[in-house]
């Protein structure tokens, strides 16, 4: 049985907007990234899963349980960070937490002590007066706090600094090496790469793709930008004719390399080297590189009236 299930859900809002036949899994002891652009429907996916939403078709289920049916009985088992974090403001950080505690029927409190201390939140303040960092870190805390087997995280690193999205992506391993089961929706494809094990990517409410982290890594471009010590050692590199996409600009160099960098590595042995810096590559890049032209045409099919 997997843990998490969408049996090809369809939600629609109309104008072609929402999720359309979404089906996918995730296994126990999985951690899997869900991708998209903004409007994409991965919120509306999760809203699903957490049985605020009924479906036009299809269903969802979490530890075989049906998410709209049995959502009392899944959420003893759940833990979950929404999207846009709605906290009673009045209240101080410590004392929301001691509350949502007691609605779980939270007896050991050392977890929680220790995820504060791991996130260095300070929970003395009341919550209106927290930053938008503090208060992500607090949700955090919330979700992992009881120790859930099952963890549903909409944008978890939203409004974290990157110390912090460094800690937060320990814990998932961390997580993960006790055997639960993470869900994770990002806009990020760099975040997800760290702690994921599969990734599902949507787009306009459609699945586009589930793949094996490991196998998207090797078909992955990535792009370097290297500083050599003068513009004549940065075209002397160009000449070598490694690499094919190779772009100069003064003493700078951008090179595409497909999977492994060791190639570079070695390409670049003779050459004294100043900088050597990866350039990220936005989501939208990203899916480029996997599908090309097709999800471009797909798009203007769309755009053009036929689903
Ligand atoms: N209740 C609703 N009524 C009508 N349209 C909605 C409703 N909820 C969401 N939508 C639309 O459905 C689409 C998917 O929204 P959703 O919030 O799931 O996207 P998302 O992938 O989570 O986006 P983001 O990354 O911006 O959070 C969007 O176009 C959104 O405007």
């Amino acid at each position: 049985m997997s843990i998490i299930e969408i049996n090809g859900i369809t939600k629609d809002y109309g104008n072609r907007k929402g999720i359309f036949n979404l089906l996918f899994a995730v296994e126990k002891g999985e951690v899997f990234g869900y991708l998209g652009p903004n409007g994409a429907g991965k919120t509306t996916t999760i809203r699903h899963l957490l049985g605020f939403l009924t479906p036009d078709t299809g269903s969802a289920k979490i530890l075989g349980m049906d998410c709209r049916k049995d959502s009392a009985e899944i959420m003893k088992h759940l833990g979950y960070l929404p999207a846009e974090i709605a906290f009673f403001d009045g209240m101080k950080g410590m004392d929301f937490l001691k509350f949502m505690g007691e609605m779980r029927g939270l007896a050991n409190t050392s977890y929680r002590d220790a995820l504060i201390e791991k996130f260095q939140l300070d929970t003395k303040g009341t919550i209106r007066k927290m930053s938008k960092g503090m208060k992500q870190k607090l949700g955090i805390i919330c979700a992992f706090m009881h120790d859930p087997q099952v963890l549903i995280l909409d944008e978890p690193t939203s409004g974290l600094d990157p110390l912090m999205q460094n800690i937060f992506a320990g814990l998932i391993l961390e997580e993960k090496a006790k055997g639960k089961t993470i869900l994770m929706s990002s806009h990020s494809f760099e975040e997800i790469e760290k702690t994921c094990d599969r990734i599902g990517i949507i787009r306009a409410g459609e699945l586009v793709t589930t793949e094996d982290i490991h196998v998207l890594k090797t078909k992955r471009r990535k792009s370097y930008l290297i500083t050599f010590d003068s513009p004549a050692t940065a075209s002397a590199f160009a000449k070598t004719d490694s690499f094919d996409n190779i772009t100069l600009d003064g003493a700078s160099a951008k090179v595409d390399v497909l999977g492994s960098v060791t190639r570079l590595m070695e390409a670049l042995s003779g050459f004294t080297v100043i900088d050597f810096d990866t350039q990220k590559n936005s989501l939208e890049e990203v899916f480029m590189q996997y599908y090309g032209s097709t999800i471009t045409e797909e798009n203007a099919t769309k755009q053009g009236g036929v689903r």
